[in-house]
């Protein structure tokens, strides 16, 4: 469970979130709102990426530990992107080894495989460049990159910004169906009423505040 009560987040004059306090869930959940809202703001501020203003978030009672060069992220948070932000000078099988071994994990080929099902891309070749997939693909990779053991939360920042509409589907199924298939809780910022309608609630940035409905 996401708790977040009381924030605040101020860039100079600009306060994009102010005073929000939500308990943010079922899964899965969409936030919505206008750009320049404050959606990615509140994404980042959940996965320990930044520091709120004012306020307090809690992951299952404990903060997001912030992340670090020394202490990594909080690992039980993922974040995902609209632009997938894959390295594009390693391979499908090395920006999933990467990730895995940044977490602490030495993943076989078989864990492999497995990371690559889960996501309906063992048909691949994992020798592949991300550059050479399909964005529906390259989504796909990007999501079974940050699912590490221990996720709990999924934030998926505009995950199909990027697709058309058939891979927005694709890619929508796949976050509800992993996520509750492993416990994981994904938040979707969204801009797309055909993912919001696929979420079990959804939120409304307005005037600093999540509204629900
Ligand atoms: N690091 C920063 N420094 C200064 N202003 C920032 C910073 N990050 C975000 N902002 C501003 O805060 C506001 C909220 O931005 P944010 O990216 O959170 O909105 P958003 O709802 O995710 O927008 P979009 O849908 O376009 O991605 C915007 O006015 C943005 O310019």
């Amino acid at each position: 469970m996401i708790s977040v009560e009381d924030l605040t987040v101020a860039y100079g004059d600009v306060t994009p979130l102010d005073g929000l306090t939500v308990e943010l869930g079922p899964h899965p959940t969409a936030v919505m709102g206008p750009s320049g809202s404050g959606k990615s703001t509140l994404l980042r501020v959940v996965a320990g990426l930044q520091r709120p203003s004012a306020g307090l978030v809690e992951i299952d009672g404990t903060p997001p530990r912030q992340a670090s060069w020394r202490s990594g992220g909080d690992p039980r948070v993922a974040l995902i992107h609209q632009d997938y932000r894959l390295v594009p000078f390693l391979t499908v099988e090395e920006n999933l080894r990467l990730a895995a071994e940044v977490r602490g994990e030495d993943l076989d080929d078989d864990e492999v495989g497995e990371r690559l099902a889960a996501v309906r891309l063992d048909h691949l070749d994992r020798a592949r460049l991300p550059g050479t997939l399909s964005g529906g693909e390259q989504q796909r990779l990007a999501i079974a990159r940050a699912l590490g053991p221990g996720v709990s939360v999924l934030l998926a920042d505009e995950p199909t910004g990027a697709l058309d509409a058939e891979n927005t589907a694709v890619v929508t199924d796949l976050l509800v169906d992993l996520g509750a298939g492993r416990g994981v809780q994904v938040v979707i910022a969204t801009h797309d009423a055909s993912v919001a309608e696929r979420a079990a609630a959804v939120y409304r940035v307005d005037q600093g505040r999540l509204v629900r409905g």
